[in-house]
């Protein structure tokens, strides 16, 4: 029998998500009767512990007889059960200064690691993931910043809804004034937020048009990766080549500053990219753009005036475009800034929907094999000790 125990989120601020719902730990256990699962009791998780007795799964403070611990953020240091097996999204893989304490308790107390970001499809794409959820939540509060700047609508938080479907009847009837918006990226983030384009029946054009024409309705361009990009010496772009060396491209997209209201950003982007505009370009008197939603959201990274993270209680910003201040939103002269870093968990119950549907698609199998290649590339721990994959972390897991 595999024990495998959902775990209470402990991260401050709280998290609300979880990696499997009621009904999927219910379709679990029917058909994989050598899998038990049970649930540690929480306050604030999304699905009540009601909803996941009424779904016959055992509540139960001590997880110590499980083999597997699942839960969604970094995990406390001090709440870690020695020799078990964790999956959560850990952020070390970076050597994340922050988690460094976490991934040495890992260590010390012989903890097998598996990061839920290291699992991967043989392409290399992400099996598991909350991007979809992260564009949604993060295009409804763009628009939502947007209509505070100006007056012009009002829309009321997502996290006041209990789920996507009543966000959605929230749109009904909805009739949003002619604005321009700008959407970068072609993942999923940039899924979600196309999702909310179509819900709003904001009509998509092309990058061109939307550079030189003006509409009496609203409209969204999106630009990926082949829009963004050139290569600074052979002004060509090529996806392998870009993906390879993202560095050796320059970014085009400074005239969509010029042409937009509102920027959706939802590219991958790291340290040594491009930027999609500069400081000097965000004084410039014919900047047009008022609201941004950086989903993307690094701190000074593909937006410059991105000064750090909101939250999902004050998601909104403003920051001077000249002085490069910080400010408090919707003034005049500002641009708004929306960095929120954990926006799928303004909409828990679908995010975590989603989230274990490919737990259960994708990783679940997984576990019941005797050996499983794609559980191994994801291991960073074997018994506290770093798998070859991930040696390169010694001295951030070992070291002083
Ligand atoms: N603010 C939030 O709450 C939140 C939540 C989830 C994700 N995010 C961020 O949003 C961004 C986009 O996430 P996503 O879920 O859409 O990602 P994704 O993995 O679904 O998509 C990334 C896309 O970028 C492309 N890409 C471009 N350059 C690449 C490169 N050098 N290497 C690999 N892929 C490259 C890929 O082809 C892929 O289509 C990420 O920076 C992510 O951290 C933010």
């Amino acid at each position: 029998m595999l024990k495998i125990g959902l775990i209470r989120e402990g991260k401050q601020p709280a998290d609300h998500r979880v990696a499997l719902t009621p009904s999927q730990c219910r379709w679990i256990m029917q058909h994989h009767p050598q899998i038990q699962i049970v649930v540690q009791p929480s306050a604030i998780r999304c699905y009540s512990d009601e909803e996941y007795q009424q779904a016959g799964i055992p509540l139960q403070e001590d997880l110590s007889n499980c083999q597997i611990l699942m839960g969604i953020k970094e995990v406390p240091p001090q709440q870690l059960l020695p020799e078990k097996t964790y999956f959560f999204f850990s952020h070390t893989k970076k050597k994340q200064p922050h988690n460094k304490p976490l991934m040495q308790a890992c260590v010390k107390k012989h903890i097998t690691l598996i990061d839920y970001e290291c699992l991967v499809h043989n392409d290399g794409q992400r099996m598991l993931g909350f991007g979809f959820f992260a564009g949604v939540v993060g295009a409804h509060n763009g628009l939502m910043a947007y209509g505070k700047k100006t007056g012009l609508f009002d829309f009321r938080r997502a996290y006041s809804c209990h789920d996507l479907q009543e966000l959605t009847e929230s749109y009904y009837g909805v009739k949003l004034p002619p604005l321009k918006i700008a959407i970068t990226g072609s993942g999923r983030v940039a899924a979600g937020i196309l999702e909310v384009m179509g819900l709003l029946g904001i009509k998509d054009i092309t990058p061109e048009e939307f550079l030189i024409n003006e509409y009496q309705y609203p409209v969204y361009t999106q630009l990926k990766a082949g829009d963004l990009y050139l290569h600074k010496t052979e002004r060509s772009y090529s996806r392998e080549h870009f993906h390879a060396h993202p560095k050796e491209y320059e970014c085009k997209f400074l005239p969509f500053t010029t042409a937009a209201d509102i920027l959706m950003n939802g590219i991958y982007w790291e340290q040594g990219m491009a930027p999609l505009f500069t400081w000097d370009d965000l004084c410039n008197p014919h900047f047009r753009i008022r609201v941004i939603a950086d989903i993307t959201n690094d701190r000074e990274g593909s937006i410059p005036c991105n000064l750090g993270d909101s939250t999902i209680e004050d998601p909104v910003y403003g920051v001077d475009r000249c002085t490069r201040q910080k400010l408090p939103p919707y003034l005049p002269h500002t641009v708004d800034m929306m960095c929120v870093g954990n926006l799928p968990d303004e909409l828990p119950r679908d995010a975590s929907r989603y989230f274990g549907e490919q737990l259960i698609k994708y990783v679940i199998p997984e576990l019941l094999q005797e050996k499983s290649v794609i559980l191994e590339k994801a291991t960073i721990l074997l018994n506290g000790k770093l798998t070859p994959r991930f040696s390169y972390l010694e001295d951030y897991a070992y070291g002083s």
